[in-house]
C-alpha cells in the first residue's frame, strides 16, 4: 500500500489536465482529477471546439455565397438560408457530446473526479472546497492545469449582450447588423471570419501599428489581402479601445496608443472584446509552497514542467497549460502534460515549443511552426549566423487550381550555412493540416537540402512546401 492517497492529483480537468490523467493511467499512476467549473475547461466549452463548429458552419455559407467561384467549377445554387439559432445549437451539441466523452473517458480509465476548487495545501497534500465542505488528500505528485480567461482590458465594460468576450460569443446568441472587434489576434481573426459570412459588418481594432501583430509580417501582409480587403471589414490600427460603454448603440473611444488622445468615437450594434488571456492561477495556495507567480500573474515553470520557487524546482510540484504562459494552445497544455508525467515516472523530458504549431481556422487557414522572420533575424544577430527564406504559391499549385482556391502562400525560413528550418508559415486553404510535415521537421531540426528530396503525392496541397523546400534548396 502506498502512503499517499494518490500518485498523481491534477487540479483543473481542461485538455491539459485531462491529457495528464490519460497519460498517468497508462504510466500506471493512480490518478485524481478536480475540477470546479465544466469538465473539458475552455477548449471543450468555451474555445476550440465551439469557435470551430461556428467556423465550420460559417464558412460552408460563405462558399455557397461566393457565386463566382461556385460558377467557376460549374455550379449554380439557388437562394442561401441560414438559422443562426440552428448554426449555435450545432457548437452547444458539439460542446456536449465533447464533454460527455472527455468525462466517460476519465471515469472508464478509472480517474477519480472530485468537484470543488482545489488548492496546494502543503508539500505533498492538496485540499479540496467542495459542495459539503473541504476535503483533504495526500499526494505524491500535484500537477496545475488551472487555464486562463479572457483579459478585458481596464476602461471596458462586459454586459455579456452587446459586449462580451469569446466567452459569450461562441453561443452566437445574436447576429449583430455591426460588430467592434477589438484585437486582432487568433480570437479577433476567427471571429471577424465567422461574424462576416454570417453578414455582419465588423470593424477591426488593433493596438499595435499593424495588424496581426504576432504574426509573421508577411503572411499578416497576406491575410489582409486575402482575409480583410475582400470583405465587409474596415480597420483601424495604432488606436487602443479606451472605454467600452454597453448599450444600444455600443460606445467605444479610441485613443491613439502612442499619446492615448481620444480620436474617435464609434457607435456599433455589439463589440467582441478579444485583447488576450490572462492565468487562472490565483488562490491556489501557491504561498504554501513558496512560489510566486509572475510579474503576469503566470506560474513559473521550467521545460521539464517543474514548478519553480525562486529558480529551483519544487519537488513534486508540477504545472502545464495556459497557466503557465509558454503557447495558450490545447495540444501546447496537452504535450506539457505528457513531459510532466514523463518526468514523474522518471524518464527525462522536456518540451520542444519550437516545433509546436499553431493555427488560426479562418478561411482560407493560417498555419506556423517556430520562428517568425523578426525572431529568426533576432536568434541569427545572437547568435552569428545568417538567415534565408523562400516562398512559393497556392496559385502555382495543381490540386490547389482544380478547387478554384488558389490565395495563399508558404515561406520557409531557414539557416543559410547549415539549411536548418527555424519556421515555415502558411496561408491558403487547408493550411492548418499542411503543416504538420513542416512541424516533424523542425522537431528534428532537418535541413531544407534533406526535405527537398522527399517526394510528394500529385497533385496535392502539400506540395506548396514541397515547392518551398526545393526552391530554398535551390
Ligand atoms: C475562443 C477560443 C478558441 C480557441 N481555439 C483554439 C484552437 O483552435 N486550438 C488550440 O490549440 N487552442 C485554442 N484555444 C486555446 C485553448 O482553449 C487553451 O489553450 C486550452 O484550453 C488550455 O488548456 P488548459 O488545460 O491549460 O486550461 P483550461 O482549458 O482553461 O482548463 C482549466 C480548467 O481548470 C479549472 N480550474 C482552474 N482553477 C481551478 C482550481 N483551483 N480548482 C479546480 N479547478 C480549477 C477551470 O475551471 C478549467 O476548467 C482557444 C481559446 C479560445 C478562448
Ligand atoms: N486557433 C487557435 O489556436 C486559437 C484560437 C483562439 C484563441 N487561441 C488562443 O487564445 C489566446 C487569446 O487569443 P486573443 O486573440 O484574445 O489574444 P492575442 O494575444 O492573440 O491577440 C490580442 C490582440 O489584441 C490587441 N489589443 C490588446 N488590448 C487592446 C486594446 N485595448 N485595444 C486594441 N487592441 C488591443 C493586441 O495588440 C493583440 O494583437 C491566444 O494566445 C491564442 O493562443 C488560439
Amino acid at each position: 500500500m502506498s502512503e499517499f492517497d494518490y500518485d498523481l492529483i491534477i487540479i483543473g480537468a481542461g485538455v491539459g489536465g485531462h491529457g495528464a490523467a490519460l497519460h498517468a493511467v497508462s504510466c500506471g499512476l493512480k490518478t485524481a482529477i478536480i475540477e470546479a467549473a465544466d469538465m473539458g475547461g475552455t477548449c471543450v466549452n468555451r474555445g476550440c471546439i465551439p469557435s470551430k463548429a461556428l467556423l465550420a458552419a460559417s464558412g460552408r455559407v460563405r462558399e455557397l455565397h461566393d457565386d463566382h467561384h461556385l460558377k467557376a467549377l460549374g455550379i449554380q445554387v439557388g437562394q442561401i438560408n441560414f438559422e443562426r439559432q440552428a448554426i449555435a445549437d450545432h457548437a452547444n451539441n458539439l460542446v456536449d457530446k465533447i464533454r460527455g466523452d472527455l468525462t466517460n473517458s476519465l471515469k472508464r480509465l478509472k480517474v477519480d473526479i472530485i468537484k470543488g476548487w482545489g488548492k496546494v495545501a502543503g508539500m505533498q497534500k492538496v485540499s479540496v472546497e467542495t459542495d459539503s465542505g473541504e476535503k483533504s488528500y495526500s499526494t505524491k505528485d500535484i500537477m496545475l492545469a488551472p487555464g486562463s480567461i479572457p483579459f478585458v482590458p481596464p476602461g471596458i465594460e462586459i454586459d455579456g449582450k452587446t459586449v462580451f468576450t469569446s466567452d459569450q460569443s461562441v453561443r452566437l446568441e445574436s447576429l449583430p447588423d455591426w460588430i467592434a472587434v477589438i484585437g486582432s489576434g487568433y480570437i479577433g481573426l476567427e471571429f471577424t471570419d465567422v461574424y462576416t459570412a454570417l453578414g455582419s459588418e465588423v470593424t477591426l481594432i488593433e493596438a499595435m501599428d499593424k495588424l496581426m501583430p504576432t504574426f509573421d509580417p508577411d503572411i499578416a501582409k497576406q491575410a489582409q489581402r486575402v482575409l480583410i480587403a475582400p470583405r465587409d471589414i474596415e480597420t483601424r490600427t495604432g488606436v487602443l479601445a479606451m472605454k467600452v460603454t454597453p448599450g444600444s448603440p455600443v460606445t467605444i473611444e479610441l485613443a491613439d496608443a502612442k499619446t492615448k488622445d481620444i480620436v474617435e468615437v464609434l457607435e456599433v450594434d455589439a463589440c467582441l472584446v478579444a485583447t488576450g488571456r490572462i492565468p487562472t492561477a490565483k488562490n491556489m495556495g501557491l504561498e504554501r509552497v513558496a512560489v510566486e507567480l509572475d510579474r503576469r500573474g503566470f506560474i513559473p515553470v521550467d521545460d521539464r514542467m517543474a514548478v519553480l520557487a525562486d529558480g529551483k524546482p519544487v519537488p513534486h510540484l508540477w504545472a502545464i497549460g495556459d497557466a503557465t504562459g509558454k503557447m495558450m494552445l490545447a495540444h501546447a497544455a496537452s504535450a506539457q502534460g505528457i513531459v510532466a508525467v514523463e518526468n514523474i515516472c522518471d524518464r527525462p523530458r522536456t518540451v520542444d515549443y519550437r516545433s509546436i504549431p499553431a493555427a488560426a481556422f479562418t478561411h482560407p487557414e493560417i498555419s506556423y511552426v517556430g520562428l517568425s522572420e523578426p525572431q529568426a533575424k533576432e536568434l541569427a544577430a545572437s547568435e552569428g549566423f545568417e538567415i534565408a527564406t523562400a516562398r512559393s504559391y497556392f496559385k502555382g499549385n495543381s490540386k490547389a487550381i482544380a478547387e478554384g482556391e488558389t490565395d495563399g502562400m508558404a515561406k520557409v525560413i531557414y539557416r543559410k550555412d547549415t539549411g536548418e528550418v527555424l519556421g515555415v508559415h502558411i496561408i491558403g486553404i487547408h493550411a492548418a493540416d499542411l503543416i504538420h510535415e513542416a512541424s516533424a521537421a523542425v522537431a528534428k531540426r532537418e535541413s531544407i537540402h534533406t526535405l527537398a528530396h522527399l517526394v510528394h503525392a500529385h497533385p496535392t496541397l502539400s506540395e506548396v512546401l514541397d515547392e518551398a523546400y526545393k526552391r530554398a534548396a535551390g
